[in-house]
């Protein structure tokens, strides 16, 4: 089975690195938390992995594939899925026409309406009409249907309530089970770790934590100190 592998991954904004020597393997049906403090460059490593800004140095493999350099069309045709921050669903179509603009076949939007028993009974409506959840659920809806190998969800909790974003949840760990390898960016870091089996802490573009995700849910400070950079 296939894995993406970063290996000693810098990526530079502005003056200088924002990503310093990130070392990362993501796994066929596991989720990996990505957490650490505002500015930690979690965003950043993200779009560096999806093509959206380049690496300033080391390697990005998609299985055997060096995909360092390539395009993010190219990335995508991989298997590689980037649902970005604060994404927005097309607002004047309905539920259903825009999970087929990604959908493979007709069965992957279904599959989808399986996962969000909600949308099924919106799916006639403009996005637009729908709740914040609700339009979450149709933006996650649409990662699902293309069926990406490899898949980046980035805080997609913003603007959302606690309990909202918890419905969120057990709909990604299913597409884990269903094979995918999922790196989950959150602000809601006890809700990301208690999903994810893997957990990488950033604190200011470095890993200070990486490993299974409980041993930071049983010792608050270990992740406390993962946040601080003083582990
Ligand atoms: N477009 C940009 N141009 C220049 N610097 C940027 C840009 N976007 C982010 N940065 C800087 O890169 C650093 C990392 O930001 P990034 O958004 O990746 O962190 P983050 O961990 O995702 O933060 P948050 O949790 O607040 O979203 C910060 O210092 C930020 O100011």
């Amino acid at each position: 089975m296939s894995t993406l592998r970063i290996e000693n991954l810098t990526v530079t904004r502005g003056a200088g690195p924002v990503i310093a020597d990130v070392g990362l393997t993501l796994e066929p049906g596991k989720i990996t938390a990505l957490v650490g403090p505002n500015g930690a460059g979690k965003t950043s490593l993200l779009e560096a992995l999806s093509g959206v800004i380049p690496a300033a140095s080391g390697t990005i493999h998609v299985g055997h594939t060096d995909v360092t350099k390539h395009s993010r069309v190219s990335r995508a045709r991989l298997g590689l899925a980037h649902v970005e921050q604060g994404r927005a669903v097309f607002a004047s179509l309905t539920v259903l026409e825009n999970l087929r603009l990604t959908a493979k076949t007709p069965a992957g939007v279904d599959e989808v309406l399986a996962l969000f028993p909600e949308l099924e009974k919106r799916k006639n409506s403009p996005a637009a009409l729908l709740s914040g959840g609700e339009q979450q659920m149709v933006v996650l809806g649409r990662a699902f249907a293309a069926k990406p190998k490899f898949l980046l969800i980035d805080e997609m909790s913003l603007g959302l309530a606690p309990a909202v974003f918890t419905r969120l949840l057990p709909a990604v760990t299913e597409f884990a089970n269903a094979g995918a390898a999922i790196l989950l960016v959150e602000q809601f870091t006890h809700l990301a770790l208690k999903v994810a089996q893997e957990a990488l802490v950033v604190s200011s573009g470095k890993v200070t934590y990486a490993g299974e995700s409980q041993p930071l849910l049983d010792n608050p400070d270990t992740l406390h100190q993962a946040y601080l950079g003083t582990n």
